[in-house]
């Protein structure tokens, strides 16, 4: 899609990111009502790549009173098909400008690019068009109750959501709750996370040549603390679907409580990988080292525990931190580069004190958790060895490129300690013997477990955890039933 010569000094993004980012609200790009913006940092040179609107809470109030009118206007009264072929054509728009896409996704999050075309950008498209064949499928059913009456439900859309997006997925964690949404025929006000706005503002512009109705997608840009937490409060927003940190999270759950409106929440991760002894050693150890350094370790069901049965253990650990010092490390737009950097000075910061309490806990730092030059927010992959279970670097989320690697006994020592967390969001287990496979698998708190892999996600298998991995599934027919709510009819045939 890409060829290596790409010019990207003089691309379609570069000419994007020139000009000044307003908010997108009823079909237009407008300022911040305030005349505010905030500068948006390359994460792998530091430097300012745009000018970002930063929205505030009169934007918010436009935003959701356009998305209320589109709602109740052209976009619930049209025909569900056209709302699938509006959707189908935002799909190819997408396409035909997957270059520019990819490069911005890839500058504003620091991305390598070879996993933007492999792996975000194919699945928003994927969710898109998944979605769009939704548009004219949502009904309900005749239910036979009496004979002196018909009674049947239906699905209605649940009305103005206010989605808000995390910077580690910007555009395929915002699309997975776009597509479904405007499917059901629900309207949006999106807040994209600070660190990562561009591709958002895109993806409206050609949503709107796409033919969405003005109002039905909005972006409003801006500091979560204000932005969010105005869309969280605001009486007029039905749904707010979020992902992000848990401490975020439950402060939208009480916010949310003022007018009791809907909330899905995708939230944290510390998933296990469980290698027993009987694994193919190779396998699992290259899976496991992607489980953890895709993304820099910036993925919420990250494999950031290694758990390993004794006699496997110091083959694992070796083999883990000899793929961990093989990565490739540079420039996210060499499409050569494995390892980006990680997304800003705050979350370097906080990845490098967790090497440190590491370190003081005990753990055999085995090779990485060290700052790569002065350029960046680059770090070196980090594989801690002999690491306890109750120790914090395996209790508590690092969402970077650290592993710990975790020595258990037996069966019920690995379940055990993979469920000995305050997530759920996912699990991984390698074993040649299928009993030991699905015994985990039955018990294993995770929305999802992988057997024999790691790490894939499909826009059509339920998605989400519980506990402090969130509230609720993304994906598949959950989504639908996210962004939609039943009513019953009775119809008296009484004469
Ligand atoms: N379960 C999942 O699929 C994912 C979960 N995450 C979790 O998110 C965290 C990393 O992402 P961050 O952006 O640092 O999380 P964050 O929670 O700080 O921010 C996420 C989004 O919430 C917004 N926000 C911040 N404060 C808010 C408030 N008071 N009200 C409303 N919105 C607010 C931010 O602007 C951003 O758009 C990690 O904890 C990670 O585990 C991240 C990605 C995927
Ligand atoms: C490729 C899988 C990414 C899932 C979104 C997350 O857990 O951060």
């Amino acid at each position: 899609m890409m060829s290596v010569a790409y010019d990207f000094a003089h691309s379609p993004a570069t000419a994007f990111m020139a000009r000044p980012q307003h908010l997108l609200i009823d079909g237009r790009r407008v300022p911040a009502s305030s005349g505010r913006t905030f500068k948006s940092l390359n994460p792998a040179t530091g430097q300012v790549i745009a000018t970002i609107a930063e929205g505030g809470e009169a934007d918010v109030e436009h935003a959701v009173a356009a998305a209320r009118r589109a709602f109740e206007g052209p976009w619930r009264t049209m025909r569900a098909s056209e709302r699938g072929q509006i959707l189908l054509r935002w799909a190819d728009l997408l396409k035909a400008h997957a270059e520019e896409i990819i490069e911005l996704e890839s500058i504003d999050a620091g991305k390598p690019i070879a996993a933007t075309m492999r792996q975000d950008f194919p699945a928003a498209v994927d969710t898109l068009v998944y979605y769009a064949g939704w548009a004219d499928k949502i009904s309900g059913d005749v239910v036979p109750v009496r004979d002196d009456a018909l009674t049947y439900t239906v699905r209605e859309p649940v009305g103005v959501v206010a989605a808000i997006v995390p910077w580690n997925f910007p555009l395929m964690i915002g699309m997975w709750k776009l597509a479904p949404a405007l499917a059901c025929g629900c309207t949006l006000v999106m807040k994209p996370a600070e660190l990562t706005s561009l591709s958002a503002l895109r993806i409206a512009e050609l949503a709107l040549e796409a033919g969405l109705p003005a109002g039905v997608f909005n972006v409003v840009t801006g500091p979560g603390r204000v932005v969010g937490d105005a869309l969280v409060n605001h009486p007029d927003v039905d749904k707010v679907t979020f992902t992000g940190s848990p401490g975020v999270g439950r402060g939208i759950m009480k916010g949310a409580a003022g007018n009791f409106k809907r909330v899905s929440l995708e939230l944290g991760g510390k998933s296990a990988n469980v290698i027993f002894d009987d694994a193919d050693l190779e396998a699992a150890s290259k899976a496991a080292a992607s489980g953890i350094f895709f993304n820099a370790g910036q993925v919420c069901s990250a494999g950031s525990r290694v758990l390993v049965q004794e006699k496997a253990y110091d083959e694992v650990v070796e083999r883990l931190a000899a793929r961990a010092k093989s990565l490739r490390i540079g420039d996210p737009l060499d499409r050569r580069t494995a390892l980006g950097p990680v997304i800003s000075e705050k979350q370097m910061k906080s990845i490098l004190d967790y090497v440190e309490i590491g370190r003081n806990e005990g753990a055999s730092l085995v090779t990485g958790g060290e700052r790569i030059g002065e350029r960046g927010y680059f770090i070196s992959p980090a594989v801690f060895a002999g690491v306890a279970h109750e120790m914090r670097i395996s209790q508590e989320e690092i969402f970077g490129p650290v592993v710990s690697v975790i020595k258990f006994r037996d069966e019920a020592d690995a379940l055990r300690i993979a469920n000995g967390t305050a997530y759920s969001l996912a699990a991984g287990v390698w074993s040649r013997d299928i009993g030991k496979l699905q015994r985990f698998a039955k018990r294993a708190r995770a929305g999802t477990v992988w057997m024999n892999t790691y790490g894939y996600t499909d826009v059509r298998l339920p998605w989400g955890g519980e506990r402090d991995s969130g509230l609720g599934r993304e994906h598949g027919t959950a989504a639908i039933d996210n962004f939609t709510e039943p009513k019953a009819v009775w119809m008296n045939l009484a004469v």
